[in-house]
């Protein structure tokens, strides 16, 4: 006993000395990055105070950042400043101060920080996201993609892969629901494959034969990505390089895997590059312009690999966190699941399909539960990070000076659970939007899934379609319950941490067939 304790003694005094020898090494590498350039004598927004090296980063323990920083937001206001670790943050919490940094501000703050995990997945930042919003990079990619890709004509020509993958869905949940013993059903699962078939038949024009292994590695890349790094946090610091070798390590070696899977599909789409260009899906688009030119950017390979590497995960991540979500609140509140089931089989009567012209702007209480289930559930809660510039004045929010150099982040979920703006806050009441006309625009920042300004996300169009006929089909096809009996209180909600705010767990639901199919579904 005598000899755990003393064991047990020395291993914390280990642990305290090893801990001050690693803060005291920090703490040297930030002292040439403390001259504050006269900073003191500004306007700074109120904040937590900072520890030496790792600033206010003991704010975030034990919660997921969105979380944490909407309470610390109660008590600093809607506009505070933070150190976290290195790196001089900004969070914005309300619609008025959103409005500062996406629309007066826009301009100054379309630039993003690269940080260096998120540096290895993009190419050294060569995606629509992370480039410069001033180059001609940004420009050309986000054009190319906007119309080949995510333009009203696209969305609507597309149109057939949707509804396919919906027919194939249902006919997974009915296999799997009719087995004698009537499994529940991995609807997490089931929508994250289709989500991203949809997305890649959209850019490929057929389903990835990789796609398992593919959708492995953006796991662990969305893992990877979650949260900061060490190194992301104190950039200067030689110790912090090698304290965090080993996540920087295994991130190279994530992606060099994703990047064999995407290298080797524009490898076989090359091959079959076709002549007509009516038929060009957006790859074959950016391999001709690749070889013949046509654009002031050069697409290298990289850069073809960053941009799918990037729609592949935007375009199937956000869609599928939204509809889990949905699927999830409303099994909580079975008023709003009996609502939007009885508006969609009462407009879909006798059909053995859903089909997208038959529904098109016709179900209002489910596009209702589609801005609810973003209200309370955005799939990036953070959005994505802005940047002051480094060198200048510090720039001004709601009359606070923001030093050169500050990362800027929207708390786009506290926005959303804003009392100031509605009415019992953390209830899921899809209602609250007939009075209340709110859209995805961009416009009305107390809204906010899309983000809003220069560095709106330009798929929010695919998406919404995406998720409306998709639960559409859910909610015509099957009835739904929890598994072994359970009440509708007991589902968890909990979210997981990374960019995206999914579900922690899986969603496992029991399906009972609703509508009879017939074969030729
Ligand atoms: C419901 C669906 C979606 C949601 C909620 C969503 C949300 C977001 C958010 C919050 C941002 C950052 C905006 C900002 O920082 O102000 C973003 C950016 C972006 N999104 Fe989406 N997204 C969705 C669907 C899609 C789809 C389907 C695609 C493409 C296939 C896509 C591609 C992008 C791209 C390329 C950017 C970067 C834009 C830039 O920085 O210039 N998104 N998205």
């Amino acid at each position: 006993m005598a000899e755990a304790f003393t064991a047990a003694w020395y291993t914390a005094v280990f642990c305290v000395v090893v801990v001050t020898v690693v803060l005291l090494k920090l703490k040297g590498a930030s002292a040439s990055r403390r001259d504050d350039g006269g900073l003191r004598k500004k306007n700074l927004p109120p904040g937590p105070w900072t520890l030496p090296v790792i600033g206010s980063m003991y704010c975030l323990l034990g919660g997921l950042p969105h979380h944490a920083l909407h309470r610390l937001a109660r008590r600093y206001g809607p506009v505070m400043l933070l150190r976290l670790g290195h790196v001089s943050t900004l969070v914005v919490s309300s619609p008025e101060a959103a409005r500062e940094v996406m629309k007066t501000q826009d301009a100054a703050l379309a630039n993003r920080p690269v940080y260096v995990t998120m540096n290895i997945f993009t190419y050294a930042g060569q995606n629509i996201a992370l480039s410069p919003y001033t180059s001609t990079h940004w420009k050309e990619l986000r054009r190319l993609c906007a119309t080949e890709l995510l333009s009203p004509r696209r969305v609507l020509a597309f149109r057939p892969i949707r509804e396919e993958e919906a027919a194939s869905l249902v006919a997974a949940i009915i296999s799997s629901s009719s087995s004698p013993t009537a499994a529940p059903v991995n609807v997490s699962e089931k929508i994250r494959l289709m989500m991203n078939d949809i997305i890649t038949r959209a850019i490929l024009g057929n389903r990835s034969p990789q796609r398992e292994a593919y959708l492995h590695e953006m796991g662990n890349a969305l893992k990877l990505l979650a949260g900061f790094n060490l190194i992301d946090l104190f950039p200067a610091s030689r110790l912090a390089k090698v304290i965090g070798g080993r996540s920087l390590r295994e991130a190279r070696q994530v992606h060099a895997r994703l990047d064999r899977i995407v290298k080797s599909i524009i490898h076989t789409h090359a091959q079959a590059m076709s002549a007509d260009r009516e038929k060009e899906d957006l790859l074959h688009i950016l391999l001709r312009l690749q070889k013949d030119g046509g654009l002031k950017t050069t697409l290298t390979m990289d850069v073809i690999s960053s941009t799918l590497f990037e729609l592949f995960s935007a375009g199937s991540e956000t869609t599928m966190t939204t509809i889990t979500w949905a699927m999830s609140e409303l099994m909580r509140n079975p008023h709003a699941m009996e609502r939007a089931q009885a508006e969609i089989r009462q407009l879909l009567q006798g059909k053995t399909k859903v089909r997208e012209e038959d529904i098109e702007g016709r179900l209002h209480y489910l596009q209702m539960v589609i801005k609810e289930t973003l209200r309370l559930h955005p799939p990036v809660p953070m959005l994505l990070p802005r940047l002051v510039a480094a060198e200048g004045e510090p720039c001004k929010i709601m009359g606070f000076d923001v030093p050169p150099g500050t990362t800027v982040l929207v708390n786009a979920w506290a926005i959303g659970r804003d009392e100031n703006s509605w009415d019992n806050a953390t209830e899921f009441r899809p209602e609250r939007f007939e009075d209340d006309v709110v859209d995805f625009n961009g416009a009305d920042f107390r809204f906010l899934p899309g983000g809003a300004g220069r560095r709106m996300c330009p798929g929010l169009m695919f998406g919404l379609s995406n998720i409306e006929l998709t639960l559409t089909t859910l909610l015509y096809h099957f009835d739904w319950k929890l598994p072994n009996r359970a009440s509708s209180t007991e589902l968890d909600m909990s979210e997981s941490q990374g960019i995206t705010a999914r579900r922690k767990t899986d969603l496992w639901l029991q399906a009972t067939p609703y509508v009879p199919t017939n074969a030729n579904m």
